[in-house]
C-alpha cells in the first residue's frame, strides 16, 4: 500500500474521470486549459510592415550614406497603419511611414526619424543607410492556417493574448474539475473565533482552496466535520456532483483518525501512505463512488501533498521541476523521497532550516521544495531538483 510520488500522482489521474470540454470567451480562458489545438485564421503581420516611424525606401538608394554625405529622398506620401501608400515607391523617393503600417510596394528598407538630418515636407536627408532588417515581414509570427498552440497548453496571460490574434473570439477548454474540500477535526476552529488551548485555525481548507483555484477548479467547500464516522459520511454526502473530494486530517495512526476509517472500513482504498515526508500517510480511495484523496492534517504536510501529487494530476501539467547548485547539505531520508523547503538566494537553494510539519510558516517563506530521492542524500554543490512554490 506504500507508493512512491509518482504511483500515487498516476493513481489519483487514473481515478479522475476525463475532464470533458467547453467554450469559453477569451475573457474567460485565462488559467484555463486549451482542450483542442488552435489554428491561425490569420497571417501575422497580416501585411510586410514597418517596425519604426521614419521613412520607408529603397535601400540601395541610401547605401553609403554618412552624416557627412547623407542621402537625399523625395517624400511622395505616407503609409499609416491601416491606411496603406496606393501608390509605388520609385528609385530616390521614400514615404513616410509609421509602425505597423504596410510597406509600400517598390520600398524595401526602413530609416528611423532620429535618423534623419534633415525631415523636410518634400525632401529628407538620411545620417546613415536605411535597414531592411526594421521591416516586419508578413506572416513573420505566424501564417494562416498554421497551427500555433497545441492541446493541453494551459492559457497564460500571453496566451490569451496570443489566441486573440489568431482571430478566434472563443475557446476549447477543458471542463473545470468541480472538487469538494473538507476539513476534519475536534480541533479545528474557523479564522475569527475564539481559539481555547489545543485548538488550531483551519489553515488547511484555506490553504487547499487557494490551491484548487490556482489549478481552476470549481470548489465546493463543504465546511468543517469533527471526528466521526458519522460526521464524515454526513459531510461527504453533501459533496454530489463532485469529481473529486479533498479532506484534510484523520488519516494517520491514531483512534480518532476517521477519514482512514471511513475508507478503510466503508468504501475502498487504492494506497494508503506515499513514500514522502511530509505527507506520508496520505490516503487515496472512493466512497461511494466518488474518488476521495485524503490529505494529511499537519498543515505542511497538507499543502506539499497537494503541491507534488494533487496538482498535476488535476491540471494534467507535469511537475516542473528545475536543476540548482545546493548551497547547504540536504538529509536524505532511507525508504521515502524528501521534499524540504528551500530558500533560493544568488541561483542556489539554502536549506530553509526548520522542516517540522507543523511549521506552516517555513512553506510561506520558503521559495521552493527540494527533492531529495530516497537514500541520496544532498552535499553543498551538488545539483538538485527543486519544484517552486
Ligand atoms: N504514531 C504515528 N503518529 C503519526 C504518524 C505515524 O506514522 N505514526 N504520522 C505522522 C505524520 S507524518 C503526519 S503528517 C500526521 C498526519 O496526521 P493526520 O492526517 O491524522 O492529521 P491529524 O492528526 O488530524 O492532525 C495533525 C495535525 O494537524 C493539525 N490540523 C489538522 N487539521 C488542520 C487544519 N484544517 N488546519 C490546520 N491544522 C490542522 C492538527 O491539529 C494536528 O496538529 O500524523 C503524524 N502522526
Ligand atoms: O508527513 Mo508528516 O507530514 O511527516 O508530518
Amino acid at each position: 500500500m506504500h507508493v512512491s510520488v509518482e504511483q500515487a500522482r498516476e493513481m489519483l489521474s487514473a481515478l479522475l474521470s476525463p475532464p470533458g470540454h467547453e467554450t469559453v470567451p477569451l475573457q474567460g480562458a485565462l488559467g484555463r486549459t486549451l482542450a483542442a489545438p488552435l489554428r491561425a485564421l490569420v497571417s501575422h503581420p497580416s501585411a510586410t510592415e514597418s517596425a519604426l516611424d521614419g521613412i520607408a525606401c529603397r535601400e540601395a538608394d541610401t547605401l553609403g550614406a554618412t552624416p557627412g554625405a547623407p542621402a537625399r529622398l523625395r517624400v511622395v506620401g505616407e503609409s499609416r497603419a491601416g491606411l496603406p501608400f496606393p501608390a509605388s515607391v520609385g528609385p530616390g523617393e521614400c514615404t513616410r511611414i509609421y509602425t505597423g503600417a504596410p510597406m509600400p510596394a517598390g520600398a524595401d528598407a526602413i530609416c528611423p526619424v532620429e535618423e534623419l538630418l534633415d525631415d523636410g515636407p518634400e525632401h529628407v536627408l538620411l545620417r546613415r543607410p536605411a535597414s531592411p532588417g526594421d521591416v516586419r515581414r508578413e506572416g513573420g509570427d505566424f501564417r494562416a492556417g498554421e497551427e500555433v498552440m497545441a492541446a493541453g497548453l494551459p492559457l497564460t496571460a500571453p496566451r490569451v493574448a496570443l489566441a486573440a490574434a489568431l482571430g478566434h473570439q472563443t475557446l476549447p477548454v477543458r471542463r473545470r474539475f468541480r472538487v469538494a474540500l473538507l476539513s476534519t477535526g475536534d480541533e479545528v476552529v474557523e479564522p475569527g473565533q475564539l481559539l481555547r488551548p489545543g485548538q488550531v485555525y483551519d489553515s488547511n481548507r484555506y490553504g487547499l482552496a487557494a490551491m484548487l483555484a490556482e489549478c481552476g477548479c470549481e470548489v465546493v467547500m463543504l465546511g468543517h466535520a469533527p471526528d466521526s464516522v458519522e460526521a464524515l459520511e454526513e459531510a461527504v454526502a453533501r459533496s454530489g456532483g463532485a469529481d473529486l473530494l479533498v479532506t484534510s486530517g484523520g488519516v494517520s495512526m491514531g483512534r480518532y483518525d476517521f477519514m482512514r476509517d471511513l475508507l478503510i472500513d466503508h468504501g475502498r482504498v487504492a494506497f494508503w501512505k506515499v513514500r514522502m515526508r511530509p505527507g506520508g500517510p496520505a490516503i487515496l480511495g472512493g466512497w461511494k463512488g466518488l474518488p476521495v484523496i485524503g490529505l494529511p492534517g499537519n498543515p505542511v504536510s497538507s499543502l506539499v501533498v497537494f503541491h507534488v501529487i494533487v496538482r498535476p494530476a488535476l491540471t494534467g501539467q507535469p511537475l516542473q521541476a528545475l536543476t540548482l547548485r545546493a548551497a547547504t547539505p540536504f538529509r536524505a531520508l532511507g525508504d521515502k523521497a524528501a521534499f524540504w523547503r528551500g530558500v533560493i538566494r544568488g541561483g542556489q537553494v539554502h536549506d530553509y532550516g526548520q522542516q517540522g510539519s507543523g511549521i506552516l510558516r517555513s512553506l510561506s517563506d520558503a521559495d521552493a521544495l527540494v527533492i531529495v530521492p530516497e537514500g541520496q542524500p544532498v552535499a553543498v554543490g551538488d545539483d538538485v531538483q527543486v519544484v517552486l512554490l
